[in-house]
């Protein structure tokens, strides 16, 4: 029996999302919070021939509480695509204002409401709003570093398609082959060819001017997609598929099918310091940067352990410097999260 609330599900990444978690048996409720229109998707999700039991909650008014805490009553995992996205000429980072406070408010009812979900943070600046639910669930008391996930995945399936087109390998062939570490935005993303794997020779046949190509079009993926809208949104069903391939695999965890060990799992922006060897990680790699999108391995739920990439995926000196350029990025977006909280009331 496991329970699953999407909070932002009326929305463009929320509608397909929620459809296809409708889609996999282990869940058996489905919840779908929303300012508006969660009714209407639940009602049209609820006919699907699944057996997950969908109901949609929305608040009658502003000061309506009962809608959000009906959602995330019991729930074992909270997958959080609300908020706005961006529109031509504006950074992930321009959403803070808007976005900041949507994710402190809900957050702060999960750690009231739904203390030990798995909490999965779509909703942009990534980068910063990681950081304000970890403060927000710290000043509740009820905080778990290793139940909160920053989703990252996108990046991945990026680099997994546009590798494949240039090097002409099928790119469901590339998932553990290459991994996504660092941030969610700009030079923050660092992709990293897996040098063990067997398309590193390949790689390594590309010119610089190639890899450096593909390196930016993984980093700026997403404007890409929010040029092409012209004005109606960001990456959505992209998103969907990449929420759903991590939500995935906190749900097999949950059902006690661990981690495979023979591919390098999927990255997520963690809170390092609260997994064991991640303070280490932050100290020597990272000039102590706690929050870091990294391999990690699930079990029942939450993250059992991560991949240091430095050890294991043997990161090169072009790769290295990509790192160094993320951390700057990185440092500011976690402080700017953390102070927003510090001086908000919950
Ligand atoms: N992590 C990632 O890789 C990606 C993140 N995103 C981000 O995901 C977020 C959502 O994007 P879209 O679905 O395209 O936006 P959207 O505007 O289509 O949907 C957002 C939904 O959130 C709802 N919402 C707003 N405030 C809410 C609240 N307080 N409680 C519950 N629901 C609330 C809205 O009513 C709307 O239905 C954006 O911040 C976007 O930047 C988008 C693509 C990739
Ligand atoms: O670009 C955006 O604003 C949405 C996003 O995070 C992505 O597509 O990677």
């Amino acid at each position: 029996m496991v329970k699953v609330t999407v909070c932002g599900a009326a929305g463009g990444i929320g509608q397909p999302l929620s459809l296809l978690l409708k889609l996999n048996p282990q869940v058996s409720e489905l919840a779908l919070f929303d300012i508006v229109n969660a009714k209407g998707v639940a009602a049209d999700l609820s006919h699907i021939c699944t057996p997950a039991v969908v109901n949609g909650y929305q608040p009658a008014n502003k000061e309506d509480k009962t809608a959000i805490v009906d959602a995330l009553k019991g729930s074992d995992l909270v997958v959080i695509p609300a908020g706005v996205p961006r529109k031509p000429g504006m950074t992930r980072a321009d959403l803070f204002n808007i976005n900041a406070s949507i994710i402190r408010d809900l957050v702060a009812n999960i750690g009231r409401t739904a203390p030990n979900a798995a909490i999965l943070i779509i909703s942009n600046p990534v980068n910063a709003t990681v950081p304000i639910a970890a403060e927000v669930l710290k000043k509740l008391g009820v905080f778990n570093p290793r139940k909160l996930f920053g989703v990252t995945t996108l990046d991945s399936v990026r680099a997994e398609t546009f590798l494949g087109e240039l090097i002409d390998v099928a790119p469901t062939s590339l998932k553990g082959k290459i991994s996504v570490i660092g941030g969610h935005s700009g030079d923050t993303i660092v992709p990293l060819i897996n040098v063990n794997s067997d398309i590193a020779s390949k790689v390594n046949k590309l010119s610089k001017s190639q890899y450096e190509k593909f390196i930016n079009r993984v980093q700026f993926g997403g404007d890409e997609v929010v040029k092409a809208k012209n004005g109606a949104g960001s990456a959505t069903l992209s998103m969907a598929y990449a929420g759903y391939r991590f939500a995935e695999g906190v749900l097999d965890s949950l059902a006690g099918k661990p981690t495979s060990t023979t591919t390098v799992p999927d990255s997520s922006y963690i809170y390092l310091p609260g997994v064991p060897g991640g303070k280490e990680l932050a100290s020597k790699s990272l000039k102590n940067v706690d929050f870091f999108s990294v391999p990690v391995v699930l079990e029942n739920g939450q993250i059992k352990s991560f991949i240091n990439p430095f050890e294991s995926l043997k990161v090169t000196d072009d790769e290295k410097k990509l790192v160094e350029t993320a951390l700057g990025g990185l440092e500011s977006s976690i402080k700017q999260g953390s102070s927003f909280v510090q001086g908000s009331k919950l």
